[in-house]
């Protein structure tokens, strides 16, 4: 039995519709996949983000009134996300597993991850969240909104940004690793976890959302985990990517994919944290770690699929 954190991106949540019963459906569609690893004899560890989800939530907050109907701050956003999305995946979880005739618990986490009150990231925004806009709609906006940060998000369109500190800790992990060794199915830091400084024997949320996949690492490395796997919508880490003489890559070590990351070839808030973190668990753990596309997982679990990066030399 493998311990296998998977860290899910956007496309296992949100599609174009953002309303509750469509995530609740995508939700469903990727619980089926999921199941696959359970199958297979896998003790599996469910991380997701919530970019789409807590920058409509903050939109949602603009409604709110300075009264009797305070908005929300992002710290906050963000433990709703984290439930929201959680309690989505928990019932699907269970729904897909019973379907398969298997009855394992399934159990989300409200998960805070500690950052560094000090991290340069809270002077530079730089995690997209929310809906895309077009590039006419930019100016209006910062017109409306002084204080966003509105940038190009890997030629998909414009976004918020908001500061994206890196994960220190995980609050709840040695929580998460007994949920683990009982057999538990634990849905954990969604969102990257609520972003929290600690001051004496209080945590302190911020106004930041933490990336992910650095946090899907940080959690893997804690709980000893023997892989692990970041789904996306992409089937592999491809050099010059979208150019002509684009490469997926199958297999490729860690000092290699190293290079290319410390030549800045890899996108800012797509691709680049997603190796990072990956280069991160390989180096920590030893173990490899893949990312692929949502929709080959049983391919992934086959090792057909995806760009494993390990940590010894391999064929690139
Ligand atoms: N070098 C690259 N290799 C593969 N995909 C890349 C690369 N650079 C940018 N991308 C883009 O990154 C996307 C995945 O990032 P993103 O959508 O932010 O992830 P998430 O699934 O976590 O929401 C892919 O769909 C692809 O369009
Ligand atoms: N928090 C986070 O990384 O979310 P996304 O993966 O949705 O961007």
């Amino acid at each position: 039995m493998a311990k296998i954190v998977v860290a899910l991106g956007g496309n296992a949540i949100l599609s174009k519709d953002a309303s509750a019963n469509a995530q609740i459906k995508a939700v469903k569609q990727t619980a089926k996949v999921l199941v696959n690893f359970v199958k297979n004899g896998d003790q599996l560890i469910i991380t997701h983000g919530n970019g789409p989800q807590v920058g409509n939530l903050l939109l949602q907050q603009l409604a709110a009134d300075n009264n009797e109907n305070p908005a929300m701050p992002l710290d906050t956003c963000g433990a709703m996300t984290q439930g929201a999305i959680g309690y989505w995946f928990q019932n699907a979880m269970k729904e897909a597993l019973l379907d398969n005739g298997i009855n394992k618990d399934v159990v989300s986490v409200v998960t805070q991850t500690l950052v560094d009150e000090n991290d340069p990231a809270f002077q530079n925004p730089s995690k997209p969240i929310g809906p895309f806009y077009k590039a006419g709609e930019v100016a209006e906006l910062k017109a409306q909104h002084p204080d966003w940060q509105i940038v190009e998000d890997a030629g998909r369109g414009y976004r918020r940004v908001v500061p994206s500190p890196k994960p220190l800790a995980i609050n709840e992990y040695h929580a998460i690793k007994q949920i683990v060794d009982a057999g538990i199915i634990p849905i954990v830091s969604g969102g990257g976890g609520i972003p929290v400084v600690k001051k004496g024997n209080q945590l302190i949320g911020t106004e930041a959302v933490i990336d992910k996949d650095f946090s899907a690492s940080k959690i893997a490395q804690l709980i000893d985990a023997d892989q692990l796997i970041i789904l996306t919508s992409v089937g592999g880490v491809f050099y010059h990517y979208g150019k002509p003489n684009q490469q997926e890559l199958k297999e490729v070590d860690v000092d290699e994919i190293q290079k290319h990351l410390d030549a800045d070839e890899f996108a800012k808030g797509s691709m680049e944290p997603k190796v990072q973190a990956a280069v991160d668990f390989v180096r920590q753990t030893g173990h490899p770690a893949v990312i692929g596309a949502l929709e080959d997982v049983q391919e992934i679990i086959r090792g057909t699929e995806g760009t494993t990066i390990k940590k010894q030399r391999v064929r690139v």
